[in-house]
């Protein structure tokens, strides 16, 4: 029997290998890549056949980096997985808070441990990712050296806990979603991502998005990101609920991809709690 290959960011002991384990339990093999940009482009090479990168946070907001990956990629979201993230400090068996002089981790976990790492004076090197930062400091075997992961990466890297739950808010959750190459949707399925932009004129994205009011469609989010090649203009990234077979939705997507400059449909899955 072969084994579906599962590809995310970073090593094991990331929180993307745990929303990966959540989401496909563990009888698929999970495959390490060192940026969310490799994992699009594993997908792309048919290397892998999921794809788990992390979308947004409860606490700092969107991972804007993968929002762009969406658009650029021909992807698409076959599901989501929330993982409830808590930070931990950690070196070296036997170092101590004074020995330590700079601190490892994803900027993500700089950002969500903003309040505990303000009291201190450490300098703050972002590094690919939560356990790739546990695994550096394994590495470095250096007293003055610590990161910002989870327990799991501790316990993996030999590494012993200086500080616990580091992260500012105790509720600190993030989204992560499930990438295939193929736009996929069953009976099961209650939520639609789309990204669009619109001609800069008044009133355009009112068009777009009266369609959700007039169809009662329930809006679940809205993020925008430059264009890029064109100052201030934007793609919209907006998550509402439906199923892609009813007529309704069908409708109204069909209304909405009119209006719009770039539509594309980003997937229809189903909502995680
Ligand atoms: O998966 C990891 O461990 C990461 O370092 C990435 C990441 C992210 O980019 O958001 C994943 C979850 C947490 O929000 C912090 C960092």
């Amino acid at each position: 029997m072969t084994v579906l290959k599962v590809g995310f960011q970073g090593v094991k002991g990331a929180y993307s290998e745990e929303a990966l384990i959540q989401f496909f339990g563990d009888t698929v093999e999970p495959v390490t890549h060192k940026t969310f940009e490799d994992v699009c482009k594993a997908l792309e090479d048919d290397t892998i056949t999921y794809g788990v990168l992390p979308i947004e946070n409860s606490s700092t907001g969107a991972i804007t980096d993968v929002y762009d990956l969406l658009n650029k990629y021909d992807c698409y979201i076959v599901g989501e997985s929330r993982v409830k993230v808590n930070h931990h400090l950690m070196g070296i068996p036997g170092s101590t808070i004074e020995d330590i002089k700079d601190v490892y981790s994803h900027p993500q976990g700089f950002e969500q441990s903003k309040d505990y790492l303000s009291g201190y004076n450490w300098k703050l090197i972002p590094y690919y990712n939560t356990a790739k930062s546990a695994e550096y400091v394994m590495n470095q075997n250096k007293k003055q050296i610590a990161a910002i992961a989870s327990k799991k990466a501790a316990q993996i890297y030999g590494l012993h806990i200086l500080a616990n739950q580091i992260n500012s808010n105790h509720q600190n959750t993030t989204r992560f979603v499930i990438l295939g190459k193929n736009l996929t949707s069953d009976n099961t399925c209650n939520k639609i991502s789309v990204v669009l932009s619109t001609p800069h004129k008044a009133g355009a994205l009112y068009h777009v998005l009266k369609h959700f009011a007039e169809n009662d469609i329930n809006m679940l989010k809205i993020e925008s990101r430059p264009v890029g090649h064109t100052p201030w203009e934007y793609y919209f990234y907006i998550d509402f609920e439906g199923n892609m077979n009813d007529t309704i939705i069908k409708d109204a997507l069909a209304h909405m991809s009119k209006d719009c400059h770039h539509f594309k449909l980003l997937g229809n899955y189903k909502k995680s709690n």
